[in-house]
C-alpha cells in the first residue's frame, strides 16, 4: 500500500427510517485502495454509495469502523483538514465570484501552505476540462450553463488537489456527447495530475471508462472490486455481472450459464446452434439491439450486434463455448 492509500475498515452506518424503523446504510464496509486511481463506486439506488462518500468527506459520521489514509486515522479529522475534497452532483461555487477566482479560491484562504500553483496552472485545468481561458476565466460563474459550472467545479477541485478527490456523480447533469468529452478530460488530467478519485456513478459507461477500480456496492456491502473489464467479463456473481450490464441467459435449454447480448451472434438458420426468429430491433446508439425469440427457452434473447440483422426473421444464434458465464 502507498502512502496515499485509502483504507477503510468495518465501516457502518444507520439513519433512522420512517416509523421508527432503522436503516443500514453501510454495513461493515471494508476497502483497501491505492493512491492515484480512479475509483469508481456503482450499485443500485440506495445501496449507500452517497453515504460512503459523505463518510470519507467527514460530512457524515459513521457509527463504527475507521478510515486511514497511509498510516494517517482520518476519521477524528474534521471534513476541512481531511486530505480529500469533494465534488458534488449540483457544483456549489462562489457566486460572485470569477471562474478564474472559483478555481484559485484554495489560495486565499489563510490554513492554506505552500507554495500557490497560480493563474497559469487554473488556465491550464480550464483548457484542460474544455473551457477556453480566453473567455471563459474572466467571467462571472452566475453566466455559466450547468455544464460549465461543473467543469470549473472540477478545476477547483483539480487546482492544489489533495491525495484523494471525492466525486459524487459530477458527469450525471450533463448531455450525452459533452459527457465523453468531460470522462475523456477527466482521464487525462487525472492521469497529469496523479490524484486519487473516489467517483460515485449510476452510469456503467462512465464506470467502464474511468475506472481502473470497480467497487460495486449492494445494501450497504462491496459485493466485488476489482479491474472493471474483468468485472465485466468475469463477474464473480450474477449481482454484479447484472450491474455492470445486461446479460442473456445462454440461449439452448439444455445448457446453463449466461452472455453479454454483445456475444451472441445471428446467423443464417442453418448455421445455428439453435434456430431462432427475430422479433424486434431498435438502434440503441452504438449498437442495434435485437430481441428473438428461441423455442423451449421462457423469454427472449437480446443480441446486440454494430449494425441491424438483414436477414430473414428466421435466423440461428451462435457463440463461443468459453464466453458463456457459469455463474448464479
Ligand atoms: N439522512 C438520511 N436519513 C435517513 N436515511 C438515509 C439518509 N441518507 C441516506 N439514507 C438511506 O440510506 C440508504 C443509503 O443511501 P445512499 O444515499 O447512500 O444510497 P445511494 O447508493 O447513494 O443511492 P442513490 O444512487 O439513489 O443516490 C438508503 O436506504 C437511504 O434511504
Amino acid at each position: 500500500m502507498s502512502e496515499d492509500s485509502l483504507r477503510a475498515v468495518g465501516v457502518e452506518k444507520r439513519f433512522a427510517g420512517p416509523g421508527g424503523a432503522e436503516v443500514v446504510a453501510l454495513a461493515g464496509v471494508e476497502l483497501e485502495l491505492d493512491g492515484g486511481r480512479h475509483v469508481c463506486v456503482m450499485g443500485p439506488s440506495g445501496s449507500g454509495k452517497t453515504t460512503l462518500l459523505r463518510i470519507l468527506a467527514g460530512l457524515e459520521a459513521h457509527d463504527a469502523g475507521q478510515l486511514f489514509i497511509g498510516a494517517r486515522r482520518i476519521d477524528d479529522l474534521p471534513a476541512e483538514r481531511r486530505p480529500t475534497r469533494t465534488v458534488f452532483q449540483t457544483p456549489a461555487l462562489f457566486p460572485h465570484l470569477s471562474v478564474l477566482d472559483n478555481v484559485t479560491f484554495v489560495d486565499r484562504l489563510r490554513s492554506t501552505t505552500g507554495p500557490k500553483p497560480g493563474p497559469g496552472v487554473a488556465r491550464e485545468l480550464l483548457a484542460g476540462l474544455g473551457l477556453d481561458p480566453a473567455s471563459f476565466a474572466e467571467r462571472s460563474v452566475d453566466a455559466l450553463s450547468g455544464g460549465e459550472r461543473q467543469r470549473v467545479a472540477l478545476a477547483r477541485a483539480l487546482y492544489r488537489a489533495p491525495p484523494w478527490l471525492l466525486l459524487d456523480e459530477p458527469l450525471s447533469a450533463l448531455d450525452r456527447s459533452r459527457r465523453a468529452e468531460l470522462r475523456r478530460a477527466l482521464a487525462q488530467l487525472r492521469a497529469d495530475a496523479g490524484v486519487g478519485m473516489v467517483h460515485v456513478t449510476h452510469d456503467a459507461a462512465d464506470a467502464l471508462a474511468l475506472a481502473d477500480t470497480l467497487v460495486c456496492m449492494v445494501g450497504g456491502r462491496i459485493l466485488a472490486s476489482g479491474p472493471p473489464d474483468l468485472l465485466y467479463r468475469r463477474p464473480p456473481d450474477l449481482e454484479t455481472a447484472r450491474l455492470l450490464g445486461e446479460l442473456s441467459a445462454v440461449p439452448d435449454p439444455r445448457s446453463r450459464g449466461f452472455l453479454r447480448p454483445e456475444q451472441l451472434r445471428i446467423v443464417a438458420a442453418a448455421e445455428g446452434r439453435v434456430a431462432a426468429r427475430l422479433k424486434a430491433r431498435v438502434c440503441a446508439g452504438p449498437l442495434w439491439e435485437h430481441t428473438l425469440e428461441v423455442a423451449g427457452l421462457p423469454a427472449p434473447i437480446t443480441v446486440a450486434r454494430a449494425a441491424p440483422w438483414e436477414g430473414p426473421d428466421a435466423c440461428g444464434l451462435q457463440w463461443d463455448e468459453d464466453a458463456v458465464l457459469d455463474i448464479s
